[in-house]
């Protein structure tokens, strides 16, 4: 380990958490899959080699529940001060390096972790990093050294407000790190990362015998056919995201089309493991 971290990870009460991925899963209970995206989060960070402490920021208490189990200290939140008051408070009274991290990573890998809260404690010295997300816009790491406050400024287009409030960015290649999950296409991509244990078990859902399992449809995600071999059945998307996923004959089967035209817009349906299950139009139910 370089020099012991303490990270602040807030997470907003269930009933009021992760609204935009509301709906995404309609077989999985929206309450428990903030959770399970939290508890992977708190599991990955409390796994990090470079982590001593960690903090979690929490009115609920269920979360609070899962955090402690998970080694955490609970810190509670005071109410209606919002995301960068639970940062600060989190981070107050922390007298050596301090990072902020969001709690929507289920992807996420210790090893990535570790690797960015070390180069952020790479020279110039005295300088607060941060770590944008996956489309750039966003923060999911902020990182202060001793002594420098955290000044967090976490929402939308924080990426480019704490580059102008001071911090740098840090360009490592951490995908797991970057994935935050606000959406049913973000669930998707970082279920193409691999998830987190509890957020597999809940989005794999029940296993029927030993062989079967059910098939959890990740709503929402669209994207246009590059390429579709009428002879194969199979082809490659190019998801709304940005990256490209290609289906098997059987996705296709399933949609009861006769063909798919490339640059045609459809709708994606993965499994759990991100595998495409069914490619249909994104007017068919
Ligand atoms: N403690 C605390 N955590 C928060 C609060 N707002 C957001 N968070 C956490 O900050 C992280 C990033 O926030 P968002 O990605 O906007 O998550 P969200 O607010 O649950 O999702 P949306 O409702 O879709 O905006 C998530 O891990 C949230 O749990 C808050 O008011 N208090
Ligand atoms: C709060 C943030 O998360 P998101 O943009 O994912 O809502 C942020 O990026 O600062």
């Amino acid at each position: 380990m370089s020099q012991p971290w303490t990270v602040v990870v807030p997470v907003k009460r269930l009933t009021a958490a992760k609204t935009r991925l509301r709906g995404g899963m309609p077989d999985v209970p929206h309450e428990e899959l903030a959770l399970a995206l939290a508890a992977d989060t708190l599991e990955a960070v409390q796994s990090c080699s470079e982590v001593a402490e960690v903090r979690v920021v929490t009115a609920d208490p269920r979360v609070a529940d899962t955090a402690r189990r998970a080694g955490a200290r609970i810190l509670p939140e005071v109410a209606g001060t919002g995301l960068n008051a639970a940062f600060r408070n989190g981070a107050a009274g922390v007298a050596g390096w301090v990072a902020g991290l969001t709690a929507d990573l289920p992807a996420l890998r210790p090893a990535e972790l570790a690797a960015a809260l070390r180069a952020a404690q790479a020279d110039p010295p005295g300088v607060r990093r941060f770590v944008a997300d996956a489309p750039g816009t966003g923060t999911v790491l902020l990182a202060a050294p001793p002594g420098v406050p955290l000044q967090p400024r976490f929402g939308p287009g924080s990426a480019a407000a704490h580059a102008a409030g001071g911090a740098h960015p840090l360009t490592g290649d951490w995908p797991s790190l970057r994935r935050d999950v606000d959406t049913a296409a973000d669930l998707a991509a970082a279920a193409r990362l691999g998830l987190g244990p509890r957020t597999t078990a809940l989005t794999v859902g029940c296993r029927t015998g030993a062989t079967r399992r059910r098939r959890c449809t990740v709503l929402g995600m669209q994207g246009t056919v590059a390429t579709f071999d009428a002879a194969t059945r199979t082809g490659l998307l190019l998801l709304d995201d940005g990256t490209e996923l290609s289906f098997p004959a059987r996705a296709f089967d399933a949609s009861g089309l006769r063909l798919l035209r490339l640059g045609q817009r459809v709708r994606v349906e993965t499994d759990a493991d991100g595998d495409v299950v069914r490619v249909t139009l994104p007017t068919m139910s």
